[in-house]
């Protein structure tokens, strides 16, 4: 039995623009306005809610306010919560490569760096928990991505092993996350970075989920 982990964010759906719509909310919030284009900075959307936090206060000249990142936070929790499937769409062929593996019995789960509550409540709207055997979220350990902890844990949680399992993934904080552990890493190119992944020197590429089986047959050969 094979485990295929999957991140959420970046890679099984393209998230950005909700994300970027609750960053600004917040940013309305505090009376600046919107500062995060929907397009241009989906990048940072992806490395997650802090991070674009920290990019509109760096476009304020304010680099390194921590606090107010602190303080921006919640108001943004809120409002993704409130709106977190408004132009969340999946990528083309992700649940059709996930029904693939499941249909030959591999296990298949998600460690996120979303917190678990939004990252169950995306999954139910979205109307796939039910394909997942198990989740792992942000705050579902004291420590998150790219600590190898949440990505054992996703893995022995749906009883299989860290020997035949591979992460499926978009960032340098999965390409991290999974030589810390010691297992695969497929990284996609149909993210914003494009191509520009394979600088992080993944162990395979995927410019689409059709390419997805024969990867992880390669990584992990199936019944052995
Ligand atoms: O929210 C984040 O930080 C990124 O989430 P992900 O791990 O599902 O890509
Ligand atoms: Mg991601």
């Amino acid at each position: 039995m094979r485990t295929i982990v999957f991140d959420l964010d970046g890679t099984l759906a393209d998230t950005s623009g909700d994300l970027i719509a609750a960053a600004n909310f917040s940013f309305e919030h505090m009376g600046v306005g919107a500062l995060l284009d929907p397009e241009a900075d989906q990048l940072t959307a992806f490395h997650g809610g802090r991070a674009m936090l920290r990019l509109g206060l760096e476009r304020l000249g304010r680099a390194g306010d921590e606090d107010e990142v602190d303080r921006l936070f919640p108001h943004f929790l809120q409002a993704y919560g409130d709106r977190i499937d408004v132009f969340t769409t999946l990528y083309d062929g992700a649940m059709e490569a996930v029904a693939r593996f499941r249909a030959a019995g591999d296990r298949v789960t998600i460690c996120t760096n979303k917190p678990e509550g939004l990252a169950e409540t995306l999954l139910q709207r979205l109307g796939i928990r039910g394909e997942f055997d198990h989740l792992i979220g942000a705050d579902t350990l004291p420590v998150r991505k790219p600590d190898p902890a949440p990505l054992r844990a996703a893995i022995e949680n749906v009883g299989g092993s860290v020997e035949r399992a591979v992460l499926i993934g978009d960032t340098n904080t999965d390409r991290e996350c999974a030589a810390n552990l010691g297992i695969p890493v497929v990284l996609v190119t149909f993210g914003p970075s494009g191509d520009a992944v394979s600088a992080l020197n993944p162990d395979a590429l995927i410019g689409h989920y059709d390419e997805l089986d024969a990867v992880v047959d390669r990584l992990i050969p199936r019944g052995q």
